[in-house]
């Protein structure tokens, strides 16, 4: 809908052909929008080739688990001087790879200056009404960002551009791991201060983990760090927050995701971000709380008590190791 607002013209390729028939003959997507009118401007297909084939931009938002295929699909069909832009949140679970370089590797020939990362605080339910919105576009050349920010940025939706594809790309999806937690920690009836502090320690965790993978830390305090995490972990729209809610009340992990009926990526990015932790040797206590929830059977409350009653330990080690500030 942004872009049709900026008078392109989309195509919409989706798996449903009645999904497809329905936006072209209603102009509404029941399942997932109810309440919006599509514009115009804005026409589904069932075939990659129809949406691809003539397109200047492309905009893949599949789920991270769906992403390697359809790019595979997609790749016939690309125009050279056409730009890859995804807003997908998650790593490819087996090999923990992050989706920028899934993309490049499936599409050996593209120019991969070409591809850009979407991310930030952006709940599609807002962005339709037209609420005003800010988010960050990163590629590894400044063009190209210029380039999907001039596709994108109006008057209800602006668009910053940085360089930093990776911390955009770990920002947007490990924010989500917090954001179960959060949910979580609100559905055993935990207060604000329980909260705001999964939030804080939990964005410690995130830029330790982003920095050992190259990351640059102050991406972690931008649209796609600290403003994703803090419209993910309090927003009613949110899916991570409302599947962790629904397991602190006591829910089955199943049953939880059976309910949602739309993705919920921290569940699986949850179980990447801990094997990266191992990989790169950073602590992510928070991170690893959650995994012993939902994947061996912890309960919520047991891993609360755990995480409160670690070491104490010094808030930043950065800070307390520093030349500029001593201890006396
Ligand atoms: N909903 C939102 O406001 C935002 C979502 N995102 C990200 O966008 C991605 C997709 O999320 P949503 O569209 O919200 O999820 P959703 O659950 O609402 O819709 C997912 C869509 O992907 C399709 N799909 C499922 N598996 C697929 C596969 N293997 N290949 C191709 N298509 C497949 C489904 O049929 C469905 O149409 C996620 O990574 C999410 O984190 C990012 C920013 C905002
Ligand atoms: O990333 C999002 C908003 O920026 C969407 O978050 P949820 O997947 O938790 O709904």
């Amino acid at each position: 809908t942004v872009l049709a607002s900026n008078n392109h013209e989309v195509v919409l390729w989706t798996r449903s052909g009645q999904q497809a028939e329905e936006i072209n003959r209603t102009h509404r997507n029941s399942r997932f929008l109810k309440d919006t009118v599509l514009p115009d401007n804005i026409t589904a297909t069932t075939s990659i080739e129809e949406a691809v084939r003539d397109s200047r931009g492309v905009l893949v938002v599949s789920p991270s688990h769906g992403m390697r295929e359809v790019v595979r699909q997609i790749r016939p069909w690309l125009r050279p001087d056409s730009l890859l832009i995804h807003a997908t949140k998650g790593f490819e679970a087996d090999s923990l790879k992050r989706m920028s370089t899934v993309i490049s590797e499936e599409l050996p020939e593209y120019d991969h200056d070409r591809i850009v990362v979407l991310s930030g605080p952006s709940h599609a339910e807002e962005v339709v009404q037209k609420s005003p919105t800010t988010v960050v576009v990163a590629a590894q050349c400044l063009e190209t960002a210029y380039a999907a920010q001039d596709l994108l940025n109006n008057s209800y939706f602006r668009v910053y551009t940085n360089p930093d594809v990776s911390g955009v790309e770990i920002g947007g999806a490990l924010k989500n791991i917090i954001a179960l937690g959060a949910g979580m920690s609100d559905g055993l009836g935990f207060g604000d201060n329980a909260k705001a502090a999964l939030m804080t320690r939990g964005l410690a965790e995130i830029a330790r983990l982003g920095a050992a993978m190259g990351a640059s830390p102050l991406t972690f305090a931008g649209l796609a760090g600290v403003g994703d995490l803090i419209v993910t972990c309090t927003s009613r729209h949110s899916r991570n927050w409302r599947a962790g809610h629904m397991l602190g009340q006591g829910a089955a992990l199943e049953e939880v995701l059976e309910t949602m009926g739309m993705v919920v990526e921290g569940v699986k990015t949850t179980k990447a971000a801990y094997a990266l932790s191992g990989k790169y040797q950073v602590e992510m206590p928070i991170t690893a709380a959650l995994y012993e929830v939902l994947f061996n059977g912890k309960q919520a409350k047991d891993a609360v008590e755990d995480l409160m009653g670690r070491v104490p330990t010094h808030e930043m080690e950065e800070v307390a190791q520093s030349g500029h500030l001593r201890w006396n």
